[in-house]
């Protein structure tokens, strides 16, 4: 069944008017399959961010639908929207966006008051979701006692916690060393194959894209190519580099 489906997605900046006119996505159809952990790549300014927009609600697009579900949440009203959201999609940013004056534990939990759950029901959620991320000793500790690794595993234990239809990931390892970097896939890998998380990452880095099962390359705004790990975690990584050399657009000379 497919989790995410888009259709015919464009997104046009700006008015002809003023003559400013950028078409972020062109015609860009995609979909994803319940259990799939795919990433989005391409070069800078080819759309990325302007679609994970797009499927999180934060933007509309200018033509084309989004099926999540089966359902277009740019159909529904504002009070809807915010309840379709919040039991849908899980969110994780490049820079973890907790708030700093609650604890992890709290952090964690926010989508699960919001939606009225009782104690025995949260803390048995946030017990199984700590395990996965291990994250088990710092539940308590305030998002400033603890590290940047630690803080994106907590940011991903709230979007698990209430166990959204899909996950919808920018750039999860922008601000991580390669040691939290690999801690934190592994984790998001675990939560691919133990929990059946469906996950939707956008990334620059070949290596955190080596950890998905399928990856959509975009340049300008269109569908470029797509490669399916058919084997070794290793072995994609390398047809990932070979990729990203064939979409040029500055890959060339970073690899
Ligand atoms: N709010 C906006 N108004 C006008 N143009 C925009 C806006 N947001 C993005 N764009 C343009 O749309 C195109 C796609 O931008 P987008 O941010 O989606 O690319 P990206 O692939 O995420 O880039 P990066 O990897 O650098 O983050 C770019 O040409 C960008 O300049």
């Amino acid at each position: 069944m497919n989790v995410l489906e888009t259709i015919g997605l464009s997104k046009i900046y700006g008015s002809k008017g003023k003559g400013i006119v950028v078409k972020a996505l062109d015609d860009f159809s995609i979909a994803v399959h319940e259990g799939e952990f795919v990433g989005v790549m391409g070069p800078s300014g080819s759309g990325k961010t302007t679609l994970l927009n797009i499927l999180a609600t934060i933007d509309s697009p200018s033509s084309g639908q989004v099926f999540i579900n089966g359902k277009n949440p740019h159909k529904l009203d504002k009070d809807k929207l915010a309840l379709f959201r919040r039991r849908n999609l899980g969110f994780i940013f490049q820079d973890f966006n907790l708030l700093d004056t609650l604890s992890a534990k709290e952090n964690i939990i926010l989508p699960l008051v919001l939606e009225g759950k009782v104690q025995k029901e949260i803390d048995k959620r946030v017990k199984d979701v700590a395990k996965i991320l291990n994250i088990e000793d710092i539940l308590e500790k305030r998002t400033y006692e603890i590290s940047g690794g630690q803080q994106q595993r907590v940011a991903c234990a709230r979007a698990l916690i209430n166990d959204p239809s899909i996950i919808l990931a920018d750039e999860p390892t922008g601000n991580l060393d390669s040691k939290a970097s690999m801690d934190l896939m592994e984790a998001l890998e675990t939560i691919n194959n133990k929990r059946g998380a469906t996950i939707v990452m956008v990334t620059h880095d070949a290596f955190a894209a080596s950890f998905c099962n399928r990856i959509i390359m975009i340049k300008d705004g269109r569908f470029f190519l797509e490669i399916v790990k058919n084997s070794s975690r290793q072995v994609f990584f390398k047809e990932i580099l070979d990729s990203l050399s064939l979409i040029g657009g500055g890959y060339n000379e970073t690899i």
